[in-house]
């Protein structure tokens, strides 16, 4: 039954007159219970495993940090609590994405990367390699320089060995520049990148530096102080 959908999220009833088959990213059906009064429905194409995810992300205030309009997040930030339900829904959502088959290592930049790997670890079984910000001097150490929208810093690749297949993930793809610079350091070390996957992606913001294909589990952008999820 349409009303039973675990997609209609929540049904929206529409416009008779705007009976037109799609609406922009969303699909307008015929209620059956309902067909002589064509009440109409908006079925959101939004992923019920993300829906904690998006119902956080609605939620995140906007600040400003030097002119640029940052988002406060769990997910972004630590910063409020992240619900234990919105991390499974992230593990579950990368791993609907992403062939993690004939994966041997994750790896998740210090330090908003950390919980999504440790996460993503914890479901799937692999371990998890964290980029630091840090030296530790070993010999085999990959160093490479990252800069952010806003920030820059050094980071430290250690524990992934040449041919190793590997799935960086990180929190947000915003400019791109934490990811461009770790899969220089994976390229350094000789690893097979086999996919490259964020949990919120900013489509508001060129990627300039962005080189690779990354997945993201929810595009996003930052309009009138608010967070908006691009469906
Ligand atoms: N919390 C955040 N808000 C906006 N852009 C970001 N890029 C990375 N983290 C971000």
């Amino acid at each position: 039954m349409l009303s039973q959908c675990p997609l209609l999220n929540p049904p929206v009833p529409l416009e008779c007159g705007s009976h037109a088959g799609t609406t922009n990213a969303s699909t307008v059906l015929e209620s059956p219970e309902q067909p002589c009064t064509r009440a109409l429905y908006r079925l959101s194409s939004m992923d019920p495993t993300l829906e904690p995810l998006a119902r956080s992300v609605r939620e995140a205030p906007v600040v400003d940090r030097e002119g640029y309009e940052y988002f406060v997040h769990g997910v972004s930030d630590g910063v409020p609590p992240i619900e234990p339900a919105v991390l499974e829904a992230i593990a579950d959502g990368i791993r609907q994405r992403v062939d993690l088959a004939d994966v041997d290592t994750l790896v998740a930049p210090e330090a908003m990367g950390i919980h999504h790997g440790t996460a993503l670890s914890l479901a799937s079984g692999l371990p998890l390699a964290v980029v630091r910000k840090r030296s530790y001097g070993f010999p085999d150490e990959v160093a490479v320089h990252q800069e952010t929208s806003y920030g820059e810093s050094d980071l430290f690749l250690n524990g992934v060995d040449s041919g190793d297949r590997v799935v960086l993930v990180d929190d947000v793809l915003s400019s791109g520049g934490t990811i461009e610079a770790v899969c220089e350091a994976l390229e350094a070390a000789e690893a097979e990148i086999a996919d490259v996957v964020v949990v919120l992606r900013r489509v508001d913001i060129p990627h300039e530096d962005l080189t690779r294909e990354v997945t993201s589990l929810l595009d996003i952008r930052v309009r009138d102080g608010a967070v908006e999820i691009v469906e």
